[in-house]
């Protein structure tokens, strides 16, 4: 990565603003999965062994820039605190008089945590105001929230402007794996794009045709693709206006030497829920009134030996509605392929694929799984990430 971390900066005795993605799931109050908070740990503990005053400042759901109670940190605080096994000390602003006094207390290797940056309007407009209120705080910036770093915010970007600023380790961590996957890959490299609307996955499709050996298609989107080969899909999912689109994605693929690897055969339903009727048909069987909600067992296969012959696997989006049971052994055995694959660097892009593998036990076994939903899959589509470009170069 060509930007500097915080290795090459002094924070002995300093105030150091760091931005976390702590957008983390709650129920009543609690953390219900801590993965991100954990994954921040590294430079957290970091920057209090070498002495800095660590305030730690973070967004959790989307409040849109007002006071929601159930939104506050307090709880991510009380997580921390376990996790360090030390007092993190929560304000109930992010800025401001009262945030300055309590930053004012702290000792070197102390931590802190502000309120929700989206409680205020200036966040997500990227009001210059408010990140100088922001860098007032501190003396030094480090960005280690790669889970917002596609939002040009101002904790993620405008800060940036006004102090030092500088990458985390969990940043540097997934610029690198995500980086050197598209710009030199291991091969044969696979991609896995699954999930439910070809809409979402256009630009990660058409940038990665010019990278990969086999794109592999699943998910709710595959029937479109389905339906360009000019086979019926029933009630499955269909984006009519997409149907071209799937048909250039599929001769591009050929005229590029990628193989394009579709679903053979499905498990349809009667009904969109676990317990509906339902049965395995080939893919240009697929009955006038049933939908497909998973790959089947031949899909499973076939998708299983390409996974095991790659050198390099990024997976983005689960092959059939894995959250319910009757639906989930399509996405299932594709984790399950990745945990067997080796010799495979195998790269889990973020958001549902997260929770598959997670929900199966399998998280442990996969060489990389991205904090990151929107920011890994812009990432993966070439763009530019506004939170990394802002930081100082090396
Ligand atoms: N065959 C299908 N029919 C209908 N829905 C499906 C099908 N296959 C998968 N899905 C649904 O697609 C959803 C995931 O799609 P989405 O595009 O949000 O995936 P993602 O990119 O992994 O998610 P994220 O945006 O969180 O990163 C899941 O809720 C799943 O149930
Ligand atoms: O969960 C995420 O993907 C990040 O925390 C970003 O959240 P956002 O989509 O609300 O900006």
């Amino acid at each position: 990565m060509n930007k500097k971390t915080v290795r090459d900066i002094d924070v002995k005795g300093k105030r150091v603003f760091c931005r976390v993605d702590f957008n983390v799931p709650m129920q009543n109050g609690v953390v219900t999965d801590d993965t991100r908070i954990r994954a921040a740990l590294p430079t957290i503990q970091y920057l209090m062994e070498q002495g800095a005053k660590v305030i730690l400042a973070s967004h959790l759901g989307r409040p849109k820039g007002k006071v929601v109670e159930e939104m506050r940190l307090n709880a991510v605080a009380e997580r921390l605190s376990e996790l360090l096994g030390k007092r993190v000390v929560k304000t109930d602003e992010a800025y401001g008089d009262a945030a300055k006094a309590a930053i004012a207390e702290m000792n070197e290797g102390d931590v802190l945590l502000l309120e929700n940056v989206r409680f205020y309007p200036g966040e997500e407009k990227n009001d210059p105001e408010l990140a100088k209120a922001f860098a007032e705080l501190a003396d030094v910036y480090v960005n280690d929230a790669f889970g917002a770093a596609h939002r040009a915010h101002a904790s993620t970007e405008g800060i940036a402007h006004h102090l030092p600023a500088v990458a985390g380790f969990l940043m540097e961590k997934e610029i690198e794996v995500l980086g050197k996957a598209l710009s030199n890959p291991d091969r044969p490299f696979t991609a896995i794009i699954g999930g439910a609307k070809v809409k979402d996955k256009i630009g990660v499709i058409e940038n990665l045709l010019d990278k990969v050996d086999n794109l592999i298609i699943g998910g709710g989107l595959a029937y479109t693709f389905v339906k360009a080969l000019g086979h019926e899909i029933g009630k499955s999912l269909l984006e009519e206006d997409k149907i071209d689109l799937a048909k250039s994605f599929m001769e591009k693929a050929k005229e590029k030497g990628v193989n394009f690897y579709m679903p053979v055969d499905a498990v349809v339903a009667d009904d969109f829920s676990n317990d509906a009727n339902k049965k395995v048909v080939n893919i240009d069987e697929i009955p006038s009134d049933w939908e497909a909600l998973d790959i089947g067992p031949k899909t499973r296969e076939l998708y299983r030996d390409v996974i095991l012959k790659s050198k390099l696997v990024i997976w983005n989006g689960p092959m059939g509605v894995f959250e319910m049971d009757a639906f989930a052994e399509g996405t299932k055995a594709v984790a399950q392929a990745l945990a067997d694959a080796k010799d495979t660097y195998t790269v889990i892009g973020g958001g549902d694929s997260a929770a598959a593998v997670e929900k199966f036990g399998l998280a442990n076994k996969m060489d990389h799984i991205s904090t990151g939903g929107g920011a890994s899959l812009e990432f993966m589509e070439g763009k530019q990430l506004p939170g990394v470009v802002a930081l100082n170069d090396k």
